[in-house]
């Protein structure tokens, strides 16, 4: 499978692969090391999702549209349309073709820009509408995060945020009492109209996750159980991985004919003394 390797003056990599523009590795240097989650048992073949990195989820989120699950963006090819001269940035595209249009019967532009700084990623996601009416669209940059331990990281603040258990009832929602989330065991959840910035602890390193135009927060480890029913994934690995993803989920974007969406998603890794 094709790949994009950046390599900055400053140190920091990334490896992004043209299926899906999907990120699956995020160094910002030697001494901070890989910071995105990948399963050893990921199958890297055309047609299927990766395990890990960052999917990018379009046009629909998890089930929620009549399309297939976490849309079809993150199993087709995208064209790299630029990468700078000093590889801090690069910027791939997909367009309807033929394929899609099976899929999804709208014109459209993605544009997934990707942009490294010194100890920052930066994902933009940019949706043309090149229809010639108006189409809905959700989704995700998926992030599967790197941790120590799952259950040793804290996500904050996400106090007074009203979410949602996945295998629930959608209109069962609660309100987020406590204004740090540590799991126990599986968790998957939609926190709605998130904030725009927000924390992963994990000890020494620390994440700031902040986020624009997407308005949800997904967190995710499937636990256990989970974890023994997925194939491509080990079925201890999920010791090692938390998903806190930028999402649109139940209030999908209108988006008219000509007009253009952008989300961004940037993690700014923190040291702490
Ligand atoms: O196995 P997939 O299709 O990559 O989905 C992984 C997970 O993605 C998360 O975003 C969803 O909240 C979970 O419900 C889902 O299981």
């Amino acid at each position: 499978m094709q790949k994009t390797e950046l390599v900055t003056p400053f140190g920091a990599k990334a490896t992004i692969y043209h299926q899906g523009a999907h990120v699956t590795s995020w160094v910002p240097s030697e001494a901070l090391g890989e910071q995105m989650f990948v399963a050893k048992q990921s199958e890297f073949s055309t047609g299927k999702a990766i395990r890990g990195g960052v999917p990018v989820c379009f046009p629909q989120f998890a089930a929620f549209g009549s399309g297939v699950k976490h849309g079809f963006a993150r199993n087709i090819d995208w064209q790299v349309k630029s990468i700078s001269d000093d590889q801090t940035e690069a910027v791939f595209s997909l367009a309807n073709n033929e394929k899609t249009h099976e899929l999804w019967p709208h014109k459209f532009e993605l544009l997934l820009t990707v942009t490294l700084e010194p100890t920052k990623l930066v994902m933009a996601l940019t949706v043309n509408n090149t229809d010639d009416k108006a189409f809905e669209f959700s989704g995700a940059l998926h992030t599967y995060f790197a941790v120590s331990r799952y259950t040793d990281v804290q996500v904050s603040d996400l106090s007074g945020i009203t979410y949602w258990d996945n295998g629930t009832e959608l209109s069962d929602k609660k309100r987020a009492e406590q204004s740090v989330l540590s799991l126990d065991g599986a968790l998957d959840r939609v926190y709605f109209d998130a904030p725009d910035a927000l924390v992963l602890d994990d000890g020494a390193l620390s994440k700031k996750i902040t986020k624009r135009g997407f308005t949800d927060v997904v967190v995710w480890n499937p636990g256990p159980e989970g974890a023994k029913g997925l194939k491509d994934m080990g079925d201890n690995e999920y010791h090692g991985m938390l998903c806190v993803e930028a999402a649109i989920v139940d209030k999908p974007v209108q988006l008219a004919k000509g007009a253009t969406w952008s989300g961004i998603q940037a993690i700014e890794v923190l040291v702490k003394n």
